[in-house]
C-alpha cells in the first residue's frame, strides 16, 4: 500500500478503509520515525508520561497522585487566533469575523510545512469519540499529532484509543464518518539533534476545512491549537455542522441547579474564555437548600428532543481550567477534583516541595519556579503562573459531577446564559423579553479580552455568544440560525435567555458584586423568574431585579455596591449603541432583519 516502510504503518487496529488509507498517506507526507496506534490504556498513559519526564517536558508531582507539571515555550501560551482559519470553498461562508484562505491555497502551505515535519518523531493516531460511546451517533475523530503532551491531554479531555476505535465501524459493517484532525507540533529532529522540553515551530496554523470536516493544525503544541477534539472539532466544524443539520455547538457550560423543593433545572451559560464557566459549572450556593451538580464547564451541544425542548450533552470528558484564581474559596471543587491526581498542569509554579502553586491559591510558597523556569519569589516582579496557565484533570473525578453526565440523550435546559466581563453598562442580571430579543443579548455580548487567546488584554469586544474565535461559518447566518431554532420551537419549551455580569465594577475598578458561590442567588432568580414567583422592574434593555428582587439573605456586602451592580444607566445604555451599530456593520449583509429589528426597538425604549 505505500512506497517507504515506517515501523507501526502496517499494524492498524481497525479494517476502517477510509481511515487506515488516510493514516498512510499522513506518514508518507509527515514522514515519522515509527506509527503508534493509541489505546488510551493505563500501561500507555504509564509509557507516554515517563517518556515526558525523561524528555524535560513534564516534572513528576510529589504532592499530587499522578500529575505532571509542564511549562510551554514562552511563545506557545494560548490559542493564536490571528493564525487561525475557515477555509471554505466561498469566502463568503466564511464571514468577516474569521480569517480566510482558499482551501486549495492553505493546504499547498501547509502540505509543504507538514514535508517530513515528523522526522525523527513518533506519530501517534489517537481515535476518540466527542460526547457519549453510546450515543446512537457517536461524533467520531482522529487525531495524528507528533505530540506526546497531546496524547496525554486527550486521554483526559476526551474518550479515546480502543473504546473509540470499536465504534468506527458499524454492526452492520458500514465505517462511520469521522473527523480526520491533523497536528505537529513542526520540529522535525535531524539523526543525533537534542530534542528541546517543549517543541513548537514560530509559524503556526489552525486550519478548519469546514466542507470536508478536517482539521490540521502546525507549530503549536497548547490547549486549543493542539487538542483537536476541543475547539477545533467541538465548536468550529460542531457549529457548521450543527448549522447543516439543525442543532447548536456552543460554548456553554451545562449545571445541574436542585431546589429546596428538589425540583431539578438544567442551566445552560455561555461567557468568552477565562470569564467564569469553570467557575459557574462547579458552583457552591451560598443560598441554603440549593444544590449544583456539575455536567460540562465548556461546551455544549444542544439537540431538540422528541418532546420540544432542548437537550444540551457536553462533548468533553475533562476539564481544561485557567488555573490562576482557582482556590478553595472561589472553586473548591475544582480543588477536589484536582487533588484526586491524574491531572497535566501547564504554566503554572512548581514549589520546591513538588507541587503547583499559581496567583490567589493558598499557602503562597516563599520561593517556586515560574513557569518560565526561573526562581520566584513572593516580591518577584513576574507572575509565578502565566495567566492563561490550565490544569487538565478528568470530569469523572469532579465530586459534584451529575450522574447524567454522560447520558446520550443530554438534559433539557431551561434557561441559558449570556455573559461577559464588563466594568460598566451591563447589569448582574437582565432577563430577556423573547427568544429573538435573547439572540440579540447574544448577538451584541461584548467583553474585555482576556488572556486566554494571544493578543492586548482588557480591550472591549463584541463575542456574540462567547463564540467569536469559535464560529465555523458566517456570523450573520449563525445568528439567524440562532433564530430559526427559536421558531422551531414551541415557545414554551424554549429556554429563557439571560444576560448576566459578574465583573461590573466602581470607579476605583474594585469588582461590585462577590461572584463565585453568590452567582447562586442569580440562579435563583432567573429559575423564580422562569416559574413566575419572582418579581422584576421592566427597563428599555430588559427585566431587571431590583434589589429586594434577588435574595440576599446572609450577604453583608454594603447594599450600595448591589444597587450599583444592578443599575440600568441610562446614558452608559446610549453610549453603547454606536459600538452595537458598528458591529452590525462590520456583519454586513447577512446580519438578519430580526437583529436590526431588535436594535430599533432598544434605541426607541432607550429614548
Ligand atoms: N470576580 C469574579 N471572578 C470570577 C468569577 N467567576 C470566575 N472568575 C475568575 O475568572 C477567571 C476565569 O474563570 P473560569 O471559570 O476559569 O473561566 P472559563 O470561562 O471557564 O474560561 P475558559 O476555560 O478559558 O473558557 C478565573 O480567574 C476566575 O477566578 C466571578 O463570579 N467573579
Ligand atoms: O481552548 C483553549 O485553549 C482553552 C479554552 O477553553 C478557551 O480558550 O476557551
Ligand atoms: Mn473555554
Amino acid at each position: 500500500m505505500t512506497s517507504v516502510t515506517i515501523p507501526g504503518l502496517e499494524s492498524a487496529p481497525t479494517t476502517h478503509e477510509r481511515l487506515v488509507s488516510w493514516v498512510h498517506e499522513v506518514a508518507e507526507l509527515t514522514t515519522p520515525d515509527r506509527v503508534v496506534w493509541v489505546d488510551g490504556s493505563d500501561a500507555e498513559w504509564e509509557r507516554m508520561t515517563a517518556q515526558l519526564v525523561a524528555a524535560g517536558t513534564f516534572v513528576p508531582l510529589q504532592k499530587q497522585p499522578n500529575s505532571y507539571w509542564a511549562a510551554s515555550d514562552p511563545d506557545d501560551v494560548a490559542r493564536v487566533e490571528e493564525r487561525t482559519y475557515i477555509c471554505s470553498r466561498e469566502q463568503e461562508d466564511c464571514g468577516p469575523t474569521n480569517n480566510w484562505m482558499n482551501p486549495d491555497e492553505m493546504k499547498a502551505i501547509m502540505t509543504e510545512l507538514y514535508r517530513g515535519c515528523m522526522r525523527g518523531r513518533t506519530m501517534y493516531v489517537i481515535p476518540f469519540c466527542m460526547g457519549p460511546l453510546s450515543a446512537q451517533r457517536p461524533m467520531l475523530g482522529v487525531e495524528i499529532t507528533d505530540s506526546e503532551y497531546v496524547v496525554v491531554s486527550m486521554r483526559v479531555m476526551t474518550r479515546m484509543g480502543t473504546k473509540a476505535l470499536d465504534r468506527f465501524v458499524a454492526e452492520d459493517g458500514t465505517e462511520r464518518e469521522f473527523v480526520p484532525c491533523l497536528h505537529s507540533i513542526g520540529a522535525p529532529l535531524e539523526p543525533g539533534q537534542q530534542d528541546v522540553p517543549w517543541p513548537c515551530n514560530e509559524t503556526k496554523y489552525i486550519t478548519h476545512f469546514p466542507e470536508e470536516r478536517m482539521i490540521w493544525s502546525f507549530g503549536s503544541g497548547y490547549g486549543g491549537n493542539a487538542l483537536l477534539g476541543k475547539k477545533c472539532y467541538s465548536l468550529r466544524i460542531a457549529s457548521s455542522m450543527a448549522r447543516e443539520e439543525g442543532w447548536l455547538a456552543e460554548h456553554m457550560l451545562i449545571l445541574k441547579l436542585t431546589s429546596p423543593e428538589k425540583q431539578v433545572y438544567y442551566v445552560a451559560a455561555a461567557f468568552p474564555s477565562a470569564c467564569g464557566k469553570t467557575n459557574l459549572a462547579m458552583l457552591e450556593p451560598t443560598i441554603p437548600g440549593w444544590k449544583v451538580e456539575t455536567l460540562g464547564d465548556d461546551i455544549a451541544w444542544m439537540h431538540f428532543g422528541d418532546d420540544g425542548r432542548l437537550y444540551a450533552v457536553n462533548p468533553e470528558a475533562g476539564f481544561f481550567g485557567v488555573a490562576p484564581g482557582t482556590n478553595w474559596k472561589t472553586n473548591p471543587n475544582a480543588m477536589r477534583t484536582i487533588a484526586q491526581g491524574n491531572s497535566v498542569f501547564t504554566n503554572v509554579a512548581l514549589t520546591d516541595d513538588g507541587d503547583v502553586w499559581w496567583e490567589e491559591m493558598e499557602n503562597e510558597p516563599a520561593h517556586a519556579t515560574s513557569w518560565k523556569k526561573r526562581d520566584w519569589t513572593p516580591d518577584s516582579d513576574e507572575k509565578a503562573a502565566h495567566p492563561n496557565s490550565r490544569y487538565c484533570t478528568p470530569m469523572s473525578q469532579c465530586p459534584i459531577l451529575a450522574p447524567e453526565w454522560d447520558d446520550p440523550k443530554g438534559v433539557p435546559i431551561s434557561a441559558i446564559l449570556f455573559g461577559g466581563r464588563r466594568a460598566d453598562t451591563i447589569p448582574l442580571v437582565t432577563e430577556s423579553r423573547d427568544w429573538q430579543h435573547g439572540v440579540f443579548m447574544g448577538a451584541t455580548l461584548s467583553s474585555e479580552k482576556t488572556a486566554a487567546a494571544a493578543g492586548k488584554v482588557g480591550e472591549v469586544r463584541r463575542d456574540p455568544m462567547a463564540m467569536l474565535p469559535f464560529i465555523g461559518y458566517h456570523a450573520g447566518d449563525y445568528f439567524q440560525h440562532w433564530i430559526d431554532t427559536g421558531k422551531r420551537a414551541d415557545a414554551g419549551k424554549l429556554p429563557k435567555i439571560f444576560y448576566v455580569n459578574w465583573f461590573r465594577r466602581d470607579e476605583n475598578r474594585r469588582i461590585l458584586w462577590p461572584g463565585f458561590g453568590e452567582n447562586s442567588r442569580v440562579l435563583k432568580w432567573a429559575i423564580q423568574r422562569i416559574e413566575g414567583k419572582a418579581a422584576a422592574v421592566e427597563t428599555p434593555i430588559g427585566h431587571v431585579p431590583a434589589a429586594e428582587h434577588l435574595d440576599l439573605s446572609g450577604l453583608d456586602d454594603d447594599p450600595a455596591d448591589i444597587e450599583a451592580c444592578l443599575k440600568v444607566n441610562v446614558d452608559e445604555w446610549r453610549a453603547e449603541i454606536p459600538g452595537i451599530e458598528a458591529w452590525f456593520e462590520q456583519i454586513g449583509d447577512k446580519l438578519p432583519s430580526g437583529m436590526r429589528d431588535e436594535l430599533e426597538a432598544l434605541k426607541q425604549r432607550l429614548g
